[in-house]
């Protein structure tokens, strides 16, 4: 479990995360959401003890992770991928982590075979491509068997066969009881891989729930319905609670009412229907909606994910 408290980290005048307060449980995979610069990778940071929070405090599995007597089983964490030039081979870059760890050399054995590197554990680590590296990244993060998992954009620069193994392997840690905490661009992914979320936004917390609920806030949740008798089925289905618009003769958006009942309505007036079709938005459009206000670096007209992380690649690291 991850308990962070209050926390805050301040650059000089730059508040990068405002007292966040949040729990992340274990046995389930937790997204980390939140616009570029929104403090993700710091906080992430302050909880594995990277950097020194300015006010606030954090516990992993209830303790201060930087007084645990074997850290690396309590936590594993994989930062944002950077090219690692080095001339050991993948196995002996994690032979020599393990051995400063305590930990034994067999367990090195069982991490390669576990990220799907044994075909090429004995070549240099400078020569390996993006997807290799992140997998040699999560190699050492797991190396301690850690209960607690956090990973910072694991998918990023990964092929699609990798995106959909780092989906399954985060499903399988969380399956087997560990914390798992995951920060990713990809709302798609991150969709189909955490069932909990906490979003971020200028350093502030947005949310902290699950993925239906953090959906069912956003609008464009609702019911379109195509009648011949639109305008009067309008009428029937009109009461507080409920709005009705029409972009279209003929079609209705209904919110506030499930199909089965939009349904039954229909049917007790004797009105016919040709659609019934429920909508649900999408993450992303959750995620633009919700955390609109809280962008850092915008241009005006841009609204597309796309195009923010255009504007990251322009941001001076
Ligand atoms: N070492 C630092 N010195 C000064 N400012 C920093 C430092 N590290 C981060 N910041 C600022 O703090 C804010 C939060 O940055 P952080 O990298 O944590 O955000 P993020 O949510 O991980 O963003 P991204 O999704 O773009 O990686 C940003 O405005 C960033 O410019």
């Amino acid at each position: 479990m991850i308990e962070v408290e209050n926390l805050r980290k301040e650059y000089g005048d730059k508040v990068a995360v405002a007292d966040l307060t949040f729990t992340v449980e274990p046995g389930t995979v937790t997204g980390f959401l939140g616009p570029n610069g929104a403090g993700k990778s710091t906080t992430m940071r302050m909880i594995a003890g990277l950097d020194e929070p300015t006010s606030g405090r954090v516990r992993v599995n209830g303790a201060d992770y930087r007084r645990a007597a074997a850290p690396m089983s309590e936590l594993g964490i994989l930062l944002e991928a950077k090219a690692v030039h080095t001339g050991r081979s993948a196995r002996h870059h994690l032979l020599a982590l393990a051995a400063t760890n305590g930990i034994p050399a067999r367990r090195v054995d069982q991490v390669i075979e576990m990220v799907g590197l044994g075909q090429v554990a004995s070549r240099r680590v400078g020569g390996f491509s993006l997807g290799m590296g992140q997998r040699l990244g999560v190699a050492s993060a797991l190396l301690g068997d850690p209960r607690v998992v956090i990973l910072d954009e694991p998918v990023n620069g990964l092929d699609p066969e990798g995106v959909l193994w780092i989906r399954n392997l985060l499903k399988a840690l969380a399956a087997q009881g560990r914390t798992v905490f995951v920060s990713s661009h990809l709302m798609s992914e991150m969709a189909q891989t955490a069932s909990r979320l906490v979003v971020v936004g200028r350093g502030q917390l947005i949310a902290d729930t699950t993925v239906d609920e953090f959906v069912s806030r956003a609008a464009g949740n609702g019911v379109l319905v195509r009648s011949p008798e639109a305008a009067r089925l309008r009428d029937v289905l009109l009461r507080p609670g409920v709005t009705v618009t029409s972009d279209a003769e003929g079609v209705l958006e209904v919110s506030g009412l499930t199909a089965e009942e939009i349904g039954l309505a229909a049917w007790r007036a004797g009105l016919p229907l040709s659609e019934l079709t429920r909508r649900a938005a999408s993450l992303e459009e959750a995620f633009m909606q919700l955390t609109h206000d809280a962008v850092e670096y915008r241009d005006t007209g841009v609204t597309g994910l796309d195009q923010q992380d255009a504007q990251k690649q322009e941001i001076p690291a």
